[in-house]
């Protein structure tokens, strides 16, 4: 293994228009946007909600209103819109982005960098690129008033996908240098009492079809990651297939385990036990179903990348209740999900109301098994999901709330119940386009 990750540091997104997702992350989803980094050639923003950790970053080419964004409400931006940072190893690079790189060919929002917390970026760099890893940033320091970062970019193989390792163990400042606090710094109790979102529970990438092996392949071999079977009946190979009733999809996943130098392995764990382990999910699409949402984020987004990510809360019930109020759309399945036989007991037995549910679309899988240690106790885990609708213009990218209560996977029948939710809706939105296009022409003959 070339690189020790220590854990996800954030997660960044590149964006045409600042304004509205700084808009929508925080009156909508309920982040706080703690840092800033405004300066005549870059406008990036830092957005918190428990350990899950937003940076939006503008795309070149698109004017926009970053410091206006920031200053909504906040007021403390502008004055430091002038702050920079010293780089050593780039100087040429000041003003521009920091801890990612400028695609100029991508012409789509995207999310498109996972950045880990690394011991050692010089050593991890070293070693990657001793595997044949390709850098996009060699490791280069930064820093202002609160110390100095260490951080290299390195591209992965899925798509644009980037990772920035940072080292911010020897930083005291806000998030990292160059970036101002913004905001008031004190936690709003009240909202997060509401919205218990705690950290990122994983990413799934959209990926082209025989890839997974590959993408595998990649992260254990540089990162350490380990298989993760989503499935008892998994098969290694296949993964996990689900191919009938008009679902072509086959999901691999994998998961990092911080792993100290005696090749000791242990989850990553908060203070009161929360798990902050983060899987990755490789979902590709299969011929035989015809087209489907994975085929549909390869098209619109012009390649592999990141198709979602799944935002770990204590309760979901509240949680997508005050995200619903504030203007979040989520997908809801059809009402005969939550009428299926059994269903209702099942949602019941948990303690839950099937109505509730209903209301925001949440899906419920249960997992029945025999505790390991005690075959006499029979236990259920179980987990809630719901997905919003995507959350840039195309039909690409969106987030997931999901609540887990001792389910380590994915419910294949949370799995299938989305997939209909998200397939009828991409089917209306595309017979809406075409409506369109030949109302216009209509027009456009006039
Ligand atoms: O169930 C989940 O949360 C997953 O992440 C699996 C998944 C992957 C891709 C899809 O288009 C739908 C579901
Ligand atoms: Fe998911």
């Amino acid at each position: 293994m070339a690189a020790y990750l220590s854990r996800l540091h954030h997660i960044s997104l590149h964006v045409c228009n600042v304004d509205k997702l700084a808009q929508d992350l925080v009156s909508k989803f309920q982040f706080r946007v703690f840092a800033a980094r405004l300066t005549a050639g870059a406008r990036q923003l830092a957005f918190r909600k428990g350990a899950a950790v937003f940076v939006v970053t503008e795309r070149p080419g698109c004017g926009g209103g970053a410091a206006a964004a920031a200053g909504q409400g906040q007021g403390h931006v502008q004055e430091h819109v002038q702050k920079d940072v010293q780089e050593d190893a780039c100087p040429g690079r000041i003003g521009g982005v920091l801890y990612d790189v400028r695609r100029p060919h991508y012409s789509v929002d995207s999310a498109c960098n996972v950045c880990f917390e690394v011991e050692d970026v010089e050593r991890s760099s070293e070693s990657l690129r001793a595997r044949g890893c390709d850098f996009l940033v060699p490791p280069t320091r930064v820093r202002d008033d609160g110390g100095l970062v260490p951080y290299s970019v390195v591209k992965s193989v899925v798509g644009n996908v980037c990772h920035t390792l940072v080292d911010t163990s020897r930083y005291r400042g806000p998030f990292l240098p160059g970036f101002s606090a913004v905001g008031s710094a004190a936690e709003d109790d009240e909202e997060d009492a509401r919205c218990p979102v705690t950290h990122f529970d994983h990413v799934t990438y959209a990926c082209p079809r025989r890839s997974a092996a590959e993408v595998m392949r990649w992260y254990e071999g540089n990162f350490g990651f380990q298989r993760f079977f989503i499935s008892r009946n998994e098969d290694a190979e296949e993964g996990y297939v689900l191919d009938q009733d008009g679902i072509g999809l086959r999901l691999t996943a994998m998961e990092y385990w911080k792993c100290n130098e005696t090749g000791i392995r242990f989850p990553l764990k908060e203070k009161d036990g929360t798990e902050l382990d983060c899987k990755f999910v490789i979902a590709e699409s299969l011929p035989e179903q015809g087209r489907n949402q994975v085929d549909t984020f390869l098209e619109q987004h012009g390649g592999p990348g990141i198709q979602h990510i799944g935002l770990f809360t204590q309760d979901i019930v509240s949680t997508a209740e005050a995200m619903a109020n504030a203007g979040v759309q989520f997908f809801c399945p059809p009402a005969a999900y939550y009428t299926e036989v059994g269903r209702q007991q099942e949602i019941e037995e948990v303690g839950y109301d099937p109505k509730t549910l209903m209301q925001h679309g949440i899906l419920l899988d249960t997992d029945l098994r025999v505790e390991e240690q005690d075959s006499s106790a029979c236990s259920k885990r179980y987990l809630l999901q719901v997905f919003t609708k995507p959350i840039f213009s195309k039909d690409t990218f969106f987030l997931e709330l999901i609540e887990r209560r001792g389910a380590t996977g994915f419910g294949e029948g949370n799995i299938r119940a989305l997939w209909r939710s998200v397939q009828s809706y991409m089917e209306k939105n595309k017979e809406d386009q075409e409506h369109a296009s030949v109302k216009s022409k209509q027009t456009g003959q006039h």
